[in-house]
């Protein structure tokens, strides 16, 4: 099941757009973050963070509701509320309210001082009181965001306490999946409070893959075709790859037999890319300086996956209309050929694909995928040993074989960006490239 992902304005919309009104949207929010806190924390006493608004007002609710489920609960308020919604619900707290400078720590720290609405950085003495009050907790639980994260763009503000748990409201932002702020969340809750939030934007789940028919021959389920170029191991990773990622047939043209390739993988001196059986073509694994290899696969009708070298070698855009393709530039290859695009990540990655046409895995500890109609799949955290050599190589071999059995392009990016990361956790904190296509 995927998780919605919404902006802090979408955000704003989906409440004043909710059959509830916001006052009882803020009393859910308190009851979820009252709910997580508890089941993450037991009966650990709390000291609840309230900001001037509503986040704040989140923390006041939820001081409410952990009271009533027998927590010792104190309350400390950075600044009086800035919003009715926040005033209302400072004012259904019946505890004492301290200073938030000189409040005691407490074992457990709930952070309800800033949320989506945070527009800078916390002051200085703010942020270094939160950060100590952090140090001397067991857990921290964050409300929405943890406090000096920007919701739509992941960036940080100010210094973040890394949350042990982050109870989000409604739907993810942007910040749960983009870098840094993605590392400062720790576990992620989704905490449901009759927000109806249909969006275009979401995170990536596990994906139904399309079924192997009965009667399946090694062309009906898929033929990739891979062309190798001067560093013929990446393309035997990527190759070998689509194989295990259940492609029927893997051939690769190279000029010369390359060692090592599983023998099930078809080795063969002829780059016959008219062949009308190909469902995917691969270029760019260990291509090298070889722009032919480009636009002899940019001539055919065929899908086709455009990874590593061959995405330095595209050098317009514009070329990959109308191409069927799917781009899985890393940052430095996205900058090199988009250019230093404005906005965040995910705005990024959408506008390269409105430009070029193609589908966009934007690669990193953050991979998004962009579809030109629009939509964006956001990963969800991957290992970070997947930053080693050929991971790369593999995961554009996943998805050339997922779009030759027949997904669409931005199903099969989204299934293998997915499929890339649950292998690497199997593969464990040791594993080499190669592990990874034998976790397939
Ligand atoms: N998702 C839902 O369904 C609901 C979400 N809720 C919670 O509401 C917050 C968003 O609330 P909002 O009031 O828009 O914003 P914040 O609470 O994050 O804070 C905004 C106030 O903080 C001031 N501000 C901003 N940056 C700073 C700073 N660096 N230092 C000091 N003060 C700052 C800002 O005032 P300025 O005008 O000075 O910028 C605001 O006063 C959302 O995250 C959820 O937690 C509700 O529960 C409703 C349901
Ligand atoms: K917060």
């Amino acid at each position: 099941m995927t998780r919605p992902i919404l902006t802090a304005a979408a955000m704003r919309d989906a409440e004043a757009a909710a059959p509830v009104d916001l006052a009882t949207l803020m009393e859910q929010a308190g009851q979820s973050l009252a709910e997580a806190a508890s089941r993450f924390a037991g009966s650990m006493p709390a000291l609840v963070l309230c900001g001037p608004g509503n986040n704040g007002g989140d923390g006041y609710e939820a001081a409410r509701f952990l009271v009533e489920r027998g927590v010792a609960v104190r309350v400390a308020a950075l600044a009086e509320p800035a919003t009715d919604l926040a005033r209302a619900a400072h004012n259904r707290w019946t505890g004492p309210i301290e200073a938030f400078d000189t409040a005691a720590p407490a074992p457990l720290l709930v952070d309800c001082l800033f949320g989506t609405g945070l527009k800078r950085g916390l002051e200085d003495a703010v942020s270094q009181r939160l950060c100590a009050l952090a140090g001397e907790a067991n857990l921290v639980v964050a409300a929405d965001l943890p406090s000096g994260v920007e919701a739509d763009s992941g960036a940080i503000l100010s210094p973040v306490p890394a949350a042990d748990l982050t109870v989000a409201f409604g739907a993810l932002k942007p910040a749960h999946r983009l870098m840094p702020a993605m590392a400062r969340t720790g576990r992620l809750v989704l905490a449901d409070i009759g927000i109806a939030a249909s969006t275009d934007w979401f995170e990536l789940a596990e994906p139904v893959l399309p079924p192997i028919a009965a009667d399946a021959h090694k062309y009906s389920r898929g033929l990739v075709h891979a062309l190798a170029g001067t560093m013929p191991g990446a393309i035997a990773l990527a190759a070998s790859a689509a194989a295990r990622s259940g492609a029927g047939y893997v051939r690769v043209s190279t000029g010369a037999p390359i060692a090592g390739l599983p023998l099930s993988i078809v080795q063969t001196g002829d780059a016959k890319l008219s062949d009308p059986r190909i469902g995917c073509i691969l270029v760019g694994p260990g291509l090298g300086e070889l722009p032919h290899f480009l636009t002899l696969a940019l001539t055919s009708r065929a899908p086709k996956v455009i990874d590593a070298d061959a995405i330095a070698l595209v050098g317009d855009p514009e070329r990959l209309r109308g191409q069927d393709a799917i781009l899985t530039p890393h940052a430095g290859e996205f900058a090199k050929l988009f250019g230093d695009l404005p906005g965040t990540k995910a705005e990024q990655a959408l506008a390269a694909a409105a430009h070029s046409g193609a589908v966009i895995v934007f690669k990193g500890p953050d991979t998004l995928v962009a579809a030109p109609d629009g939509r964006l799949g956001f990963a969800p955290p991957a290992p970070a040993w997947l930053a080693s050599a050929g991971t790369g190589d593999v995961l554009s071999g996943i998805i050339a074989a997922l779009r030759a059995r027949g997904m669409p392009a931005f199903e099969a990016a989204c299934a293998g960006v997915w499929r890339h990361g649950r292998a690497a956790e199997r593969a464990g904190p040791s594993m080499i490239a190669d592990d990874l296509v034998a976790a397939l």
